[in-house]
């Protein structure tokens, strides 16, 4: 049976208020239908040895492109796992069933190259403006083919589209220093997540934090996008205004892991007041969002999820799916381009070489950190502090070459050694505070976790061998000692560089800080 085809369930989903305009931003890319069949999902319990927690049970539904669909249903309900094991998030656990893209299983080189993901948790660059956040991304997502003109236009282009003139310039920042508004972080995130041009976009509680204006404005803007570059958009959402909710063409409503509603949105309150147990009354006052909220809720608070799930699998809503869903899962592939094999078949999840990646980390971070004074403080005043007592503890100590003074000089010596140690522990704080984005920007498939690794030590490095040289010149010259300086300078780079190392080492292996 075609989607498309009439059905006895069909309502008319209501139209979104034309807010804003586009823009030129309307980068159309291959269209992806992603079909989900008799998905069970489960991960040893976290409380009860030998026991598996079953977070998803046999959930059958499909994701069409040019259609934004909403995740829903109570806190704890499977929506983030759903979604993480979507976009191939999931690294634990037991997946039984299929996921299909256009039909066929995808690859995390797919997923990384190919689909967005917008975290509920903003994870930006807080040194970086807007519109340099987004070029960024674009740089490192982007085929180095083109032309950096054509990746400015559709950078400003995106810009346009969701509404971030006003602040195209202005830093991101963080809670120490104000930047953007939270509204403006969403988009901005979004814009990150649709400047590479994915297939499918996937965002978790996307409103989040923002008030009733700002979360329609963000879904708004997703919506028109999605209308207009046919990517596929799948959203988990909370508790939706009730303008968001009319914005979805799907609604996939989940409780306690079992799929209890799969259709179109415009037919969620006919499906809950005709097929469904009535579990609650749809008393005037409410909206269809809200009354949907409080009735999957108050079910799963009343230990009801199995009640509704049955209701479900029963009625003609389930059965009409099941149809479509071993129809899409047994012909998708059949009929897929060639556009979307090439992309479902690539071999890389990055699409630009090393040396690129390391380029853009150095034009738009380390160029930037270079003037941060929270990035500088940290490296260089331990150093001049440590120097300086060194400094004058012994001033002039390497003129006294007699036997008794040697214990002093080995004292400096050692104390000149040890001092990277010290000092390198003192910027672990800013690695722990930059691993979601490091973790959000490998999932997205910007970099090579080496690529990473290199720009950091190269940027560490850099700062240090320059602070190095000038206290090791003040020391070296301030208390005389003899011999080479350069090998004074040399030996304390290379124990900087163990200890940066170290640093690195010990905040990628601990869970916290
Ligand atoms: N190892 C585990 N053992 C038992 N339960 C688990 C385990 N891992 C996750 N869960 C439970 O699975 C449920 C699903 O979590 P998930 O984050 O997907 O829910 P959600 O619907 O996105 O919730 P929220 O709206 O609060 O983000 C939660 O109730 C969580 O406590």
């Amino acid at each position: 049976m075609d989607e498309n085809m009439p059905s006895s369930l069909d309502v008319e989903s209501p139209v979104a208020l034309d807010k804003h305009s586009l823009g030129t931003f309307t980068a159309r890319g291959t269209e992806v239908r992603i079909t989900v069949k008799n998905l069970t999902f489960s991960v040893p319990h976290m409380k009860k040895r030998n026991v598996q927690a079953h977070l998803l049970k046999n959930i059958s539904i499909f994701f069409n492109p040019s259609e934004m669909s909403a995740l829903m249903g109570p806190s704890g309900s499977g929506k983030t796992t759903l979604l993480d094991l979507l976009a191939g998030r999931k690294t634990t656990g037991r997946t039984e069933g299929q996921i299909l893209f256009g039909g066929l299983p995808p690859s995390k080189q797919y997923l990384r190259r190919f689909t967005g993901y917008v975290e509920q948790f903003d994870s930006l660059l807080p040194i970086l403006t807007v519109r340099e956040m987004l070029m960024y991304t674009a740089e490192l997502k982007r085929p180095l083919s083109e032309t950096p003109e054509s990746k400015k236009a559709d950078v400003d282009a995106l810009i346009g589209a969701l509404a971030l003139d006003v602040c195209r310039n202005t830093l991101i920042g963080s809670y120490e220093k104000r930047g953007i508004s939270g509204g403006q972080a969403k988009r901005t995130n979004i814009g990150i997540a649709l400047v590479t041009n994915p297939r499918v976009l996937f965002l978790d509680e996307p409103t989040t934090g923002l008030d009733s204006y700002t979360s329609n404005e963000v879904m708004d803007v997703v919506k028109k996008l999605t209308q207009q570059t046919g990517v596929t958009v799948c959203s988990t959402i909370h508790s939706p205004t009730a303008y968001c909710f009319n914005l979805f063409d799907r609604v996939t409503l989940l409780v306690s892991g079992n799929l209890v509603y799969f259709g179109q949105q415009g037919a969620i309150i006919m499906f809950f007041t005709t097929y469904s147990s009535n579990l609650k009354e749809f008393t005037p006052g409410y909206n269809n969002a809200e009354y949907i909220t409080d009735l999957v809720t108050e079910a799963d608070r009343m230990g009801k999820a199995l009640e509704l799930a049955e209701a479900y699998a029963i009625s003609p809503f389930s059965s009409e799916n099941q149809v479509m869903v071993d129809s899409y899962a047994a012909s998708d592939s059949k009929n897929v381009s060639q556009d979307l094999l090439a992309e479902l078949n690539v071999s890389r999840s990055t699409v630009t070489p090393m040396w690129w990646g390391l380029r853009t980390f150095m034009a738009y971070r380390t160029s930037k950190n270079f003037w941060d004074p929270s990035f500088v403080a940290p490296r260089v005043v331990p150093n001049l502090v440590i120097g300086l007592l060194i400094l004058t503890l012994y001033l002039n100590i390497g003129t006294d070459n007699s036997d008794s003074n040697v214990t002093n000089i080995a004292a400096v010596l050692f104390m000149w050694s040890a001092t990277p140690g010290f000092v390198a522990s003192g910027y672990m704080p800013t690695l722990f505070l930059e691993r979601s984005l490091f973790v959000r920007e490998r999932n997205d498939g910007l970099y090579l976790v080496l690529t990473y690794l290199l720009a950091k030590l190269f940027e560490e490095l850099m700062i240090n061998s320059i602070s190095s040289l000038c206290v090791g010149a003040m020391v070296f010259y301030a208390i005389k000692l003899n011999g080479s300086f350069g090998l004074f300078y040399v030996s304390y780079l290379v124990a900087v560089s163990v200890g940066i190392i170290l640093a690195y080492f010990v905040s990628s292996i601990s869970p916290s800080m």
